[in-house]
């Protein structure tokens, strides 16, 4: 394949200096070595519930303007772009469709979830919007459960993806002072489970081929991965640390970090099993969007706007885009690729089409509940999927994973500390 890159804790906060053990258990006063901690959990645990833990959205013309204070609070985000964004939501009525993608996938996980005959509730909590990670841990609580495994509704690395939910459902337990009462955990960040990127490969492998009954085959096709840009300083931080202490340390993944790095990995993955049955190649790259924060502050590029105004020069007539970065087809989805990213493309003269994100796709359901079964009955590393090198990912994110530099230490669940 001739693809090129071209983008190429606690139950309560604790202090710093607390280790958690593999079950989010505190050891206080655990030694350096104890600290690193098993990254994989490999006996079972009789965990009470699932929690799923989406993002948010509003669902009301008055809902956007506290919602997005809600998103952006002391993080930097111009006034311009909140008004923007807040324009894509009003455009739809004030309404985010991603609360119903998650009553959707609720129900769809509870469904298969009674077809393996397992006996575990489904929760559901957001990070941004009702309900609250806060209602869904007081939901807990007043039906007896002890012990979550958490699914959160994100694959990847990075500050936004992984340790922004553990720091919230940190923050959670403290503020419903369950701290001492309720145990949560997290699967691993799954973009590498097959039952992610499964429905990715069927998108692209379908679009491919509609383009080739249409008459455009290799090299007038190029495919687009696109995923939510990140500042290049978090990107950086993504993943693991070196070491607790050695934030800014060279993590191996290249410039763009754990982050850019996995995704490039599934892209890879996805272009090779959707071209299984072509013997020519399609030439693929790894884009950016919906980046927010000030003109200043480096973001990862290249954004899927600007990659798409260069195509033509190379001979392209068609594009396809993937929203490899996203599970359903929320708002960053439909106004950044399908309006934006398609008004480029004609304007470009392209052809375009985006291919769907897993939302409820049977495969992706599956995989999830494979990621609840693996920690439910300890599965060993060497025995769990992942179809990338970097898989399987930690079930305990190791120390100093995914820190964002602007907001300091904030304790987290699912980790070692700090
Ligand atoms: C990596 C990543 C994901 C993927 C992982 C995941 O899915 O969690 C993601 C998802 C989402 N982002 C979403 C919405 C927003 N993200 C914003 C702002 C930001 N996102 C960032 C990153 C990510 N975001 C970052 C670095 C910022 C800058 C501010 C900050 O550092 O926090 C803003 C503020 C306005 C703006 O600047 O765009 C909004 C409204 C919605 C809901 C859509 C809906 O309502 O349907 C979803 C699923
Ligand atoms: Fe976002």
């Amino acid at each position: 394949m001739a693809a090129h890159n071209l983008g190429t804790a606690g139950r309560k906060p604790a202090p710093a200096t607390d280790a958690f053990c593999a079950s989010g258990a505190r050891v206080p006063g655990a030694t350096p070595a104890a600290q690193s901690g098993p990254a994989h959990v490999e006996q079972p645990v009789a965990y009470d519930a699932i929690l799923l833990a989406g993002f948010g959205g509003p669902e009301g013309q008055d809902d956007v303007i506290p919602f997005l204070r809600n998103v952006t609070g002391g993080r930097g985000i111009p006034d311009e772009r909140l008004e923007e964004v807040a324009h894509h939501y009003r455009h739809f009525g004030g309404i985010s469709p991603i609360n119903q993608q998650n009553r959707d996938l609720r129900a769809a996980l509870e469904a298969e979830l009674a077809a393996r005959g397992v006996d575990l509730p489904v929760l559901w909590g957001n990070r941004n919007w009702d309900p609250y990670l806060n209602d869904a841990l007081v939901e807990a609580e007043g039906r007896g459960f002890r012990r979550l495994l958490t699914l959160a509704t994100s694959a990847y690395s990075s500050y936004s993806s992984c340790r922004q939910y553990r720091e919230d459902l940190a923050d959670a337990l403290q503020d419903t002072g369950l701290g001492g009462v309720i145990e949560i955990d997290k699967v691993r960040q799954f973009f590498d489970h097959p039952g992610f990127v499964q429905p990715f490969v069927e998108g692209v492998r379908d679009a491919l081929a509609a383009y080739e009954r249409a008459g455009y085959g290799p090299g007038e096709v190029e495919v687009l991965f696109a995923t939510h840009s990140i500042p290049t300083t978090d990107a950086l931080r993504s993943g693991p640390a070196v070491s607790a202490d050695e934030l800014d340390a060279d993590r191996g993944f290249g410039g763009g970090g754990a982050y850019a790095a996995q995704h490039a990995a599934v892209a890879e993955v996805v272009m090779r099993d959707a071209t299984a049955d072509w013997d020519d190649t399609y030439t693929w790259q790894l884009v950016y969007q919906s980046r927010s924060g000030p003109a200043t502050q480096p973001w990862l590029e290249p954004d899927v706007n600007d990659a798409i105004a260069l195509l033509p020069a190379r001979g392209i007539k068609a594009v396809v885009i993937v929203p490899l970065g996203f599970m359903s087809d929320h708002m960053e989805v439909l106004w950044d690729l399908d309006n934006e990213a398609m008004e480029t493309s004609a304007e470009h003269g392209l052809q375009a089409v985006r291919v769907p994100t897993p939302g409820t796709h049977p495969a992706f359901v599956s995989g999830l509940v494979d990621l609840v079964m693996e920690r439910v009955t300890g599965t060993p590393a060497s025995d769990r999927p992942a179809v990338t090198e970097y898989g399987p990912w930690y079930d305990v994110c190791r120390p100093g994973c995914c820190q964002n530099v602007r907001r300091g230490f904030q304790p987290a669940l699912s980790g070692i500390a700090p």
